[in-house]
């Protein structure tokens, strides 16, 4: 624990001798840990993620780490929200209670970028050093079309946080599917013992209760009108998700009901004077097993699918996703 951090009844870690002795003593006690990683600037997203690990675990420790190796050079490292005041505030006001106890989260592992890239860490791939984890095959669709580097980033600094809090298990949110999705992969590839593959949770997406809009950190970015339109995603996934469901529909029918109403909502920016811009980045099909592209005339057979989007309002990019099929076992109810 550290002077310099905001004082918080939860206590901090940030170094990883210091997590690991706390870690040893839970071991010896036979207590489980479940770990919710975060980049911090919380929101009932994560808590969620929290509230999950506090009613299944003995332990719960949130990590608020931002990795500079998910960003690409262009990307924005150095706006990322930093809220680490708050984000202590709000842990400390999150429980569950039971007939037998109220739980609050037990630690936060909040380490410097020193701490977890000893050698350091360069933005650019092309000029890094050292060991990086790639989960190949699996990380230039969807979201790797328009960040190549990002899973590389995410797989290593989540391998890292593996070895270091060594959780029963971890919780990770279905809004960043592709996400949780690689990391399964990955502890299973990897024969990881903390947490196990099937430790590994994936937690439905908290959604703002007014519009639906899938709840995320880098929502603090839009604008007022950009707020207003930024359920626009949502709303093109749901028309998407009805037309599979007629039946009958080819993926291209789908594709094209959910690009429908991204071209009525910018009409509608237009028409009413909106001061903002609105540009889709992608809307597509995959199959959930190995991400290939559901070919255009392919229709609802018994297989499980992402339909998953990213838009730009503004400079903001928002994802979101639904699944379509049985997810039975695979997404936490
Ligand atoms: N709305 C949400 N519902 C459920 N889980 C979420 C939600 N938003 C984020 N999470 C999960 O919280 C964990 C930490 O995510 P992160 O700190 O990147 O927050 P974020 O809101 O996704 O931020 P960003 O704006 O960078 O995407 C991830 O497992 C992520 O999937
Ligand atoms: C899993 C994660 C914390 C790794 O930095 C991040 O990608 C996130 O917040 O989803
Ligand atoms: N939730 C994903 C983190 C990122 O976009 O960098």
């Amino acid at each position: 624990m550290t002077a310099y951090l905001p004082q918080s009844t939860i206590p901090i870690f940030t170094t990883v001798a210091s997590y690991r002795e706390w870690r040893q003593k839970a071991f010896k006690e036979g207590k489980s840990v479940g770990f919710v990683p975060t980049m911090g600037a919380l929101h009932e997203g994560h808590l969620s993620l929290v509230r999950r690990s506090l009613t299944d675990n003995d332990l719960t420790v949130v990590s608020i780490f931002v990795n500079p190796a998910q960003f690409a050079p262009h990307e924005d490292l150095a706006t990322y929200p930093r809220t680490l005041p708050t984000d202590l505030k709000l842990l400390e006001a999150t429980t569950t209670s039971s007939d037998k106890e109220i739980k609050t989260p037990s630690a936060v592992f909040a380490p410097t970028v020193k701490e977890m890239y000893p050698s350091g860490i360069v933005l650019n791939v092309s000029e890094q050093k050292g060991t990086f984890i790639e989960v190949k095959g699996y990380s230039h669709q969807m979201e790797g079309m328009t960040r190549p580097t990002f899973f590389r980033g995410v797989a290593t600094v989540v391998t890292k946080l593996f070895n270091i809090i060594q959780p029963t298990h971890a919780y990770f949110g279905q809004k960043d599917i592709q996400q949780a999705f690689i990391l399964k992969r990955l502890v299973r590839d990897l024969l990881c013992p903390h947490p196990t593959p099937e430790n590994l949770h994936i937690v439905p997406t908290a959604r703002d209760p007014t519009d639906g809009l899938a709840l995320s950190s880098r929502n603090a970015y839009l604008s007022p009108s950009g707020r207003k339109v930024a359920d626009t995603l949502r709303r093109a996934l749901l028309a998407a998700e009805a037309k599979w469901k007629e039946g009958n529909s080819t993926k291209q029918e789908c594709i094209d009901a959910a690009v429908a109403q991204i071209t009525q909502a910018q009409e509608r920016i237009a028409k009413g004077g909106l001061d903002v811009q609105m540009k889709l980045d992608y809307i597509e099909m995959n199959d959930a097993d190995d991400f290939s592209v559901l070919p255009s005339d392919a229709r609802p057979v018994d297989r499980l699918v992402i339909l998953s989007g990213a838009l730009y309002v503004d400079k903001t990019r928002l994802i979101d996703n639904i699944l379509l099929g049985d997810t039975a076992g695979l997404i936490d109810a």
